[in-house]
């Protein structure tokens, strides 16, 4: 695989683990190649609902969660969102993320205003204390690994321990393999992505039926979207429980909608 070197950080002091995030240590924070102008906090606790309401964007919403991006250093967190809220890929050098990120972007989602908070984790080690302190916030989370790098894979098991530690029992859980379109360099098949979701140990409610997998790449946008949008079904859903809506399945729903999707069920 090549992959550039990852650059120093260039400074700024990294949280404790109890420092909670707040809109100061958030710029601090922020990846100096992923400016947010515009981005808007949440506040903590459950999805905001009800009426709708102007977010710092000048986006309506009726409701809001917040997302999370994890995995380790180099796998396309950054990218992944960027290709979603930008549509464009970030090629050429990797900068890598500093503490932590976010950006946000209301989807349409069956006639209702979905607003994700995205946060964007940076994947080294030296930063993990940081994202600690987010992940119980989080509603749903995505868990990258990146097919070209078999660690990114083999870490899979250590995030999703770290997920059962820090993140709330109910959160929504998203495993994606990211740069399918590196096949040249492609050393983890996708048989072995499905089976590591099929059987994978973490809390999440989804959990019965293995967790949801896909193959995604930034570069092309392949199942980006896709990946983003079951995710704001799956929570929209579980935050209206519509009684005569039919019921939302985000395992049928990737199988469904994705491109080269055949997995889910155990
Ligand atoms: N071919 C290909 N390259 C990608 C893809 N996604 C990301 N990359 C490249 O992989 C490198 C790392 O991408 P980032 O998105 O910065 O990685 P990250 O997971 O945010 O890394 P940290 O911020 O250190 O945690 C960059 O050089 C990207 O251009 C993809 O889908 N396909
Ligand atoms: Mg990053």
């Amino acid at each position: 695989m090549s992959r550039k070197k990852t650059p120093k950080s260039k400074g700024g002091s990294v949280p404790a683990a109890s420092t909670l995030p707040t809109a100061a240590n958030r710029s601090r924070l922020a990846h100096p190649r992923t400016p947010c102008p515009g981005s808007e906090a949440l506040p903590n606790g459950p999805p905001q609902s009800g009426r709708p309401s102007l977010g710092g964007t000048g986006d309506f919403y009726d409701v809001a969660f917040k997302v999370m991006l994890v995995g380790d250093s180099g796998v396309g967190k950054t990218c992944l969102l960027v290709r979603f809220k930008d549509g464009a890929f970030l090629a050429g050098t990797f900068i890598s993320t500093v503490g932590i990120d976010f950006r946000n972007k209301v989807l349409d989602v069956d006639g209702m205003k979905v607003k994700l908070q995205i946060w964007d984790t940076a994947g080294q080690e030296r930063f993990r204390s940081v994202t600690h302190a987010y992940y119980r916030d989080a509603h749903a989370l995505l868990l990258l690994y990146d097919i070209t790098n078999k660690d990114s894979f083999d870490n899979i098991q250590a995030w999703l321990t770290e997920i059962q530690e820090y993140a709330q029992r109910d959160v929504v859980l998203m495993l994606l393999g990211n740069k399918v379109d590196s096949t040249q360099e492609r050393v983890v098949k996708r048989e072995d992505g499905e089976k590591l979701a099929k059987h994978a140990t973490a809390s999440s409610s989804l959990q019965e039926y293995g967790l949801p997998f896909m193959e995604t790449s930034a570069k092309t946008g392949l199942n980006v979207d896709l990946a983003f949008t079951a995710i704001a079904k799956e929570l929209k859903q579980r935050s209206t429980k519509a009684p005569n809506e039919p019921h939302f399945r985000l395992h049928d729903y990737i199988k469904r909608e994705g491109q080269g999707v055949s997995c889910c069920r155990p």
